[in-house]
């Protein structure tokens, strides 16, 4: 193949225009062959630059077109198009649901073609700096992770696997570039973390924050007013809202409030799809989430994993923390990294992962769930597995000690450093550089799409009209009164004018801006609270006294007055 044939072939095809396609069966028939020969030939390109590494995952992009994917067609709605799509207006139809996966009715999820984005590590180090107790003054620094190297592609989802403590959301963390990297290198088609970057990632958080009175609905609505580029109609956002609700299968909770503590709201598995809706209603290229499926029964969970394995067949890069997957949500997984005490003890496809401790010296004696086999290995446990003799050798040379009736085989710092030994000689020198070698992802597109990233979404007034009504909306079920009105306005004032210009270019003046404000925050809060307590508020609806309870029980928490009691 020559050099440039791909990039051709590729320019080609982006030039065709394909917004002039009709929604007729004929032209979605040439959308689907157009798209297909788009991402077979990237792929194309991948394969042959980089140099068959990982071959047999290189169907990457084109798995999108796999028959077991999906359909193609036009894009009904008007949502923007992705810099690689160009002119093209495609969508992507996955199925979601477990139990239709492989029928035609079942549920499909309308994803579209982004810049995919090659995430490549290594040595990634990572260290914190504890603080001792106040009296000592002693900080200390604690190494987290031990040089964690790895890659993941878009078309795959990476899942990240360890104990509690391993270090999974720190190295989530320092690859989606929210904390800073201080050792070790990441890169995205092989360009280092910038600002144009941050918009193509998407970040699930562990407990995600959300309104509690606000509706599903609701909350995706004013995500996509707010976030999505301006090139789009309002109505085209609420549109995408919707197609994303309809995708994520909200529609039977849309107009239930999320809840929260005290509210009861929508269930903890639509709590968590809408968290993930609320990230793909950008079309990140890569997506990160921290545990996605923890506190979720397995079918929920192998239905969200089944969602982000849907996600990434249509060429998006993403990346999860997960504890113990079921077998079956296991086998979802394309690559594996095995994280214990921060070093890293397994990077490769999930699949080989057994394949590889066996070669070790390590199985399971006794049936059981690869994933519990896996934390069991990274906490130390050898109980129930095969211990490789390699290891009773190498730890253990005085054969007596076997022989003792209470040895109850290697301690766990011996497995821990057993296997990250075995996992480092396996990474050796060419390994890693295989590991690291670029995917070609065609050059032009990517600075194309990394110089011209998409706008911003509303501007500033929208914003602020916006996060207005939200707020109104969070609070319609509280009482409305001028007092509050004005608590909440002189309030909004005071802290917009703490942070205005103000020097938080160091994390120490960063840290006492944010205290400065907070303590003065508290003490107007407290003081509205207090002439709020004392107004009889007139009622138009609802029970007065109650409001005045509310009003004197917020004064009394906040100032520790003992007036009211
Ligand atoms: N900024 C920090 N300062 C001090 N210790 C930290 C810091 N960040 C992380 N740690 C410690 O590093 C270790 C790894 O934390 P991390 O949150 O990455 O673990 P994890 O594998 O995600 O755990 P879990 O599964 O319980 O969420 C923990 O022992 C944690 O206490």
């Amino acid at each position: 193949m020559e050099p440039n044939s791909g990039r051709t072939r590729l320019q080609k095809m982006r030039s065709v225009d394909l917004k002039t396609a009709s929604p007729s069966g004929k032209n979605i028939r040439k959308t689907k062959s157009l798209s297909a020969q788009f991402l077979v030939n990237v792929d194309e390109l991948i394969s042959n630059v980089a140099g068959g590494f990982e071959h047999e995952t290189g169907l990457v992009l084109s798995r999108a077109s796999s028959h077991r994917m999906g359909i193609f067609s036009l894009a009904g709605s008007s949502v923007g198009s992705d810099d690689l799509s160009g002119g093209m207006r495609l969508q992507n139809f996955c199925d979601i649901d477990e139990e239709d996966h492989n029928s035609s009715s079942g549920r499909k999820i309308h994803i579209e073609p982004t810049l995919p984005i090659y995430l490549s590590f290594q040595d990634v180090k990572y260290k914190a700096t504890v603080k001792g107790p106040v009296e000592r003054r002693s900080d200390s620094e604690r190494c987290i992770l031990h040089g964690v190297t790895g890659s993941v592609r878009p078309g795959e989802v990476l899942a990240l696997m360890g104990p509690s403590g391993g270090g999974k959301t720190t190295l989530l963390n320092l690859l989606s570039g929210r904390v800073k990297l201080k050792s070790g290198t990441i890169t995205y088609n092989d360009q280092p973390y910038g600002k144009s970057l941050k918009q193509r990632i998407g970040f699930v958080l562990q407990d995600d924050i959300v309104f509690s009175h606000l509706t599903v609905k609701e909350t995706l609505t004013y995500a996509a007013l707010l976030r999505l580029p301006n090139s789009l109609t309002r109505e085209q956002k609420k549109e995408r809202a919707m197609n994303v609700l309809t995708e994520l299968g909200l529609e039977r909770c849309q107009d239930t409030v999320i809840g929260g503590a005290f509210v009861r709201g929508i269930s903890g598995g639509e709590r968590k799809r809408l968290c993930i809706g609320n990230e793909i209603l950008l079309n990140p290229s890569l997506l990160f989430l921290d545990e996605p499926t923890s506190g979720l029964d397995s079918t929920t969970a192998l239905r969200i994993v089944q969602m982000l394995h849907s996600i990434a067949e249509a060429g998006k890069t993403v990346v999860t923390t997960i504890h113990q997957p079921s077998s079956t949500i296991f086998s979802k997984f394309d690559k594996l990294i095995l994280l214990g005490k921060g070093s890293s003890l397994y990077f490769g496809k999930a699949s080989e992962v057994m394949v590889y401790f066996s070669s070790i010296g390590c199985s399971p004696l006794i049936a059981m769930n690869p994933a519990e086999f896996l934390i069991d290995l990274a906490n130390g446990n050898m109980k129930d597995k095969s211990v490789p003799s390699e290891l009773e050798d190498k730890f253990l040379p005085q054969s007596p000690k076997k022989l003792e009736p209470k040895y109850a085989g290697p301690s766990p710092l011996d497995v821990h450093e057993y296997l990250v030994g075995a996992h480092e000689a396996r990474l050796t020198s060419t390994d890693k550089a295989k590991v690291l070698k670029p995917m070609l992802i065609e050059v032009e597109t990517r600075m194309q799409g990394w110089a011209n990233s998409r706008e911003w979404g509303a501007t500033w007034w929208q914003q602020f009209s916006i996060l207005f009504l939200r707020g109104l909306k969070e609070r319609r079920h509280e009482y409305f009164s001028s007092v509050r009105v004005t608590q909440v306005i002189s309030t909004a004032i005071i802290v917009g004018l703490l942070w205005w210009h103000s020097d938080t270019s160091t994390p120490k003046r960063l840290q006492d801006q944010a205290s400065r404000a907070a303590v003065l925050c508290f003490g107007v809060l407290g003081l509205l609270s207090y002439i709020n307590s004392n107004f009889h508020i007139p009622s138009r609806k609802g029970n007065a006294s109650q409001r005045e309870v509310s009003g004197h029980v917020q004064a009394q928490c906040i100032l520790g007055s003992k007036k009211h009691q």
